[in-house]
């Protein structure tokens, strides 16, 4: 081999490819571990709440009372947007949510005195801000697409509880709000996962929060990534009787499509965020008298034990949206309830992103035609 022709080797999907490191988010996906910051998941999901976890995310450590009490009050401080906003909102109301949420979001970057201010402290500020900013966005939205007026913040409520109660209009019960708060910790933060890495490629340009986070609900829009839990409610209504999962998964495979809700990039273990998501499917289901989504995602497990000792097994997407479902919560909510949970682990990685900024561009291998003669247009 000459040195002209040196080896490339193309990792297509930048599968298996480490670009940076960070302290925060360990993954271990052959045993299907997940810690932030040293914390596993299981203690996270167990013993925190979604404020908590946020604040450890952005500060490396769990906070005292009084370091919980502040964060908490400057989110609750948060809870305002711009009335430009809710006309943005109006505007483009039939719109997906998710398609809502990122226009919203880009849209406030003209609203914040911030914007531009790369600083630390300003960025920090920006996302406490977005994180009370979204979930109020997607419970406008909701709002306005029925006919109905957007419910005032209330800040005496915490952060999962005030996303039901604007989405509703009513206080949820406790056990409503702290399903949501479990969901949105187990959704927190989840290393460089595509729309993390979206936003780091945007930040790797200096550009700013609003930027990055607009571009990150872009890219956790698409099924194989934040829409899969929206698609496991379409797969699961059109299997519809638990007889029917083996079929299905027979029918799809023979297609080579993929099942929603299965499968990862890392993890080759069960998704270690599932475990929760499933005890809640098969609490709500009982409770809400509708057992046969439980039986049917059961059917399903079943149906995918030959995938699955090949290392596919459910993700955090394959139980999330039954649940949503159950609290009567409608399927194109789902992505963008992921949203919501994902904005401290999208900022965390803007931040560590800014701390040692690089711009990202890697490469792509030419495989198109040698050097061809221009022929002008009339000789064509
Ligand atoms: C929060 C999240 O983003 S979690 C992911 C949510 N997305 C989904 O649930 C969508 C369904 N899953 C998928 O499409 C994929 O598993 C992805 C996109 C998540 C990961 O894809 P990749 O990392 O490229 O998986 P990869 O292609 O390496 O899969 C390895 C093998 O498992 C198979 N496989 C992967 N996922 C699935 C699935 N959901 N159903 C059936 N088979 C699957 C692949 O076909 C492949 O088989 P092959 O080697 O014979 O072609
Ligand atoms: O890590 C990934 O590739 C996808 C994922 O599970 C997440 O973003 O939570």
């Amino acid at each position: 081999m000459t040195d002209t022709e040196e080896k490339i080797r193309v990792f297509r999907g930048l599968k298996g490819v480490y670009f940076d490191r960070s302290p925060t988010t360990h993954i271990d996906g052959r045993k299907g571990e997940l810690r932030y910051w040293g914390y596993s998941i299981h203690d996270l999901a167990t013993h925190s709440t979604f404020e908590e976890t946020a604040y450890l995310l952005l500060h490396g450590e769990l906070p005292s009372s009084a370091q919980l009490r502040a964060f908490d009050q400057a989110l609750r401080n948060a809870r305002s947007l711009p009335p430009a906003i809710i006309e943005i909102i109006r505007t483009v109301v039939d719109g997906h949510p998710m398609d809502v949420l990122r226009t919203a979001v880009s849209a406030l970057a003209a609203f914040d005195p911030h914007t531009s201010d790369n600083s630390s402290e300003a960025v920090m500020q920006k996302t406490l801000r977005l994180t009370s900013q979204v979930p109020m966005i997607v419970a406008a939205h909701h709002r306005i697409r029925q006919g109905l007026a957007p419910i005032e913040a209330d800040a005496s409520l915490g952060h999962a509880a005030h996303f039901l109660y604007q989405l509703s209009g009513e206080i949820p019960s406790e056990d409503a709000a702290r399903l949501m708060d479990l969901d949105f910790i187990l959704h927190a933060e989840h290393g460089s996962n595509a729309s993390s890495f979206t936003a780091r490629v945007v930040t790797g340009t200096d550009a700013n929060l609003h930027a990055s986070i607009t571009a990150a609900i872009a890219a956790l829009s698409g099924p194989a990534h934040g829409g899969a839990a929206e698609d496991v409610m379409h797969m699961a209504r059109e299997i519809g009787d638990p007889a029917n999962a083996a079929e299905y998964v027979k029918r799809k495979r023979a297609n080579k499509e993929a099942i929603m809700g299965f499968g990862h990039r890392v993890y080759r273990a069960e998704d270690p965020r599932a475990r929760h998501l499933r005890d809640g499917v098969e609490r709500l289901s009982i409770e809400k008298g509708e057992p046969h989504w439980n039986d049917i995602l059961k059917a399903l497990v079943e149906a995918m034990k030959p995938y699955s000792r090949l290392g596919v097994n459910v993700n955090v997407d394959f139980y999330s949206g039954v649940i949503y479902h159950l609290n009567g919560i409608p399927e194109d909510l789902f992505v963008p309830i992921f949203a919501i949970g994902r904005v401290p682990g999208w900022s965390l990685q803007i931040m560590q992103q800014m701390e040692n900024n690089i711009l990202i561009r890697p490469l792509l291998e030419y495989n198109g035609p040698d050097l061809r003669e221009y022929v002008p247009l009339e000789q064509r």
